[in-house]
């Protein structure tokens, strides 16, 4: 390289690129690249806050400032939109959680020679980081890691263990794979583990699936103030406000539809918001997470019906698509590819589309444009905070 260069952008792993389209891991928007490859630091690179950043695989861009990091967010959803030639009337201002807001997290531990470790993986690696402070983590969740820590040094084998948490109503809920209790001793550790700490839920899983120990009132979370049974696992929205914030622009978009079907549903944390006087039916493949939206929708009389459906194998066909005034999907990564041939076969006319997935909603995005619908709104939203994954949500009508 003969010339200095200025980072322009960051690419969708973390890099910073140049306008000769170089990456260099590490470099921010403005950032300059001096000829010998060092990075001079611009005006929107900051110092990361967290003291494990460049070794723990949880964040990547702590060290762009917040101007940075919603450029980053903006540009992962109007680039891929604008790669598969999708054009969106009006993009939104764009949403960043705050930090400490995250309310679930799988951890990883593991007994060492001196006690254990316990935190995110490292990028590209098994090792654990060793988790002192975590900037991303809800408070409760945090609380637990030097707890959970003393927890695994004393009584788990040599293997890996696993611990999910989740900010449930009630507290926190707890499910963790790898350690054994064996006898009535070590069940009584773990009973009083869970009660010291006053977990909503312990599970464990010893190798048969989840086995829960310890739940003094059954597990719910409040979805649009329903509250819904908590499955081991279910899917939930990362962030509290980032839910705030999907659901206020499905519900605006949505208003005048009397009938919805709300597809890969979850718990309903969708359908429950938009619910009365609409009707909704709620489509998910998740069999507990199915029967938890039908359960709470019966309790309280709400006018949502459940319906247990693969909907990759058997998407929702277009001439059942065609009796809702409108549709919302939420697809997992992979997008809904078959589920769109449906809608775009379908005479439905307004579609709110919420993705965890910039690509796959662009490539979805397409088949909806070639059908006649034009992108009305496009939002983008970071839940995962300081990371590369970005999620959004758009309104397609025709
Ligand atoms: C991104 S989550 C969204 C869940 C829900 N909309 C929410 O906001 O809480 C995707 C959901 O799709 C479900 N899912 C995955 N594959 C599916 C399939 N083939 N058919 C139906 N649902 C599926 C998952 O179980 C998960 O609940």
């Amino acid at each position: 390289m003969t010339a200095p260069e200025t980072i322009l952008r960051i690419a969708a792993k973390g890099d910073g690129v140049t306008a000769s389209g170089r990456h260099f891991a590490g470099a921010v928007t403005g950032d300059v690249i001096l000829p010998d490859g060092t990075i001079e630091a611009g005006p929107h690179h900051v110092a990361p806050p967290c003291r494990h950043f460049g070794t723990c695989g949880g964040c990547q861009l702590q060290h762009a400032d917040e101007e940075a990091l919603r450029q980053f967010v903006t540009e992962r959803v109007v680039n891929a939109a604008e790669g598969q030639e999708v054009a969106a009337a009006e993009v939104l201002p764009t949403h960043l959680s705050p930090p400490a807001t995250r309310r679930r997290a799988t951890l990883h531990a593991l007994r060492t020679a001196k006690g254990a470790a316990i935190g995110f993986r490292e990028g590209r690696s098994n090792r654990i980081v060793d988790m002192q402070e975590c900037l991303i983590l809800d408070p409760p969740l945090f609380a637990l890691v030097a707890p959970l820590r003393k927890l695994v040094a004393a009584h788990a084998g040599r293997g890996p263990v696993d611990i999910s948490l989740t900010l449930a109503d009630q507290g926190v809920d707890c499910a963790i794979t790898g350690i054994e209790t064996e006898g009535l001793a070590a069940t009584e550790v773990m009973l009083d583990f869970a009660r010291d700490h006053r977990l909503a839920r312990l599970s464990l899983d010893q190798g048969y699936g989840a086995e829960t120990v310890w739940e003094p009132e059954p597990a719910t979370i409040t979805l649009a103030g329903v509250a819904v049974p908590l499955p081991h696992g279910a899917f939930l929205q990362p962030t509290r406000d980032g839910e705030a914030v999907l659901l206020a622009d499905a519900k605006e978009w949505l208003a005048e539809s009397a009938t919805m079907a709300d597809l890969f549903a979850g718990l309903g944390t969708f359908a429950f918001a938009l619910a009365g006087p609409a009707k909704v039916l709620a489509v998910e493949a998740a069999r507990d997470a199915h029967l938890a939206c039908k359960t709470a929708a019966n309790a309280r009389g709400i006018p949502v019906h459940a319906m247990h459906r693969d909907l990759f194998r058997n998407p929702l066909q277009a001439a059942e698509i065609s009796r809702f005034s409108s549709i919302l999907l939420d697809p997992p990564r992979a997008g809904a590819r078959e589920q769109v041939a449906q809608i775009a076969a379908s005479e439905v006319s307004r579609v709110a589309y919420v993705s965890c997935n910039p690509s796959s909603w662009a490539r979805d995005a397409k088949a909806l444009v070639e059908a006649g619908f034009r992108l009305e709104k496009l939002r983008p939203v970071g839940q995962f905070r300081w990371s590369t994954h970005v999620e959004l949500t758009s309104l397609f009508t025709r």
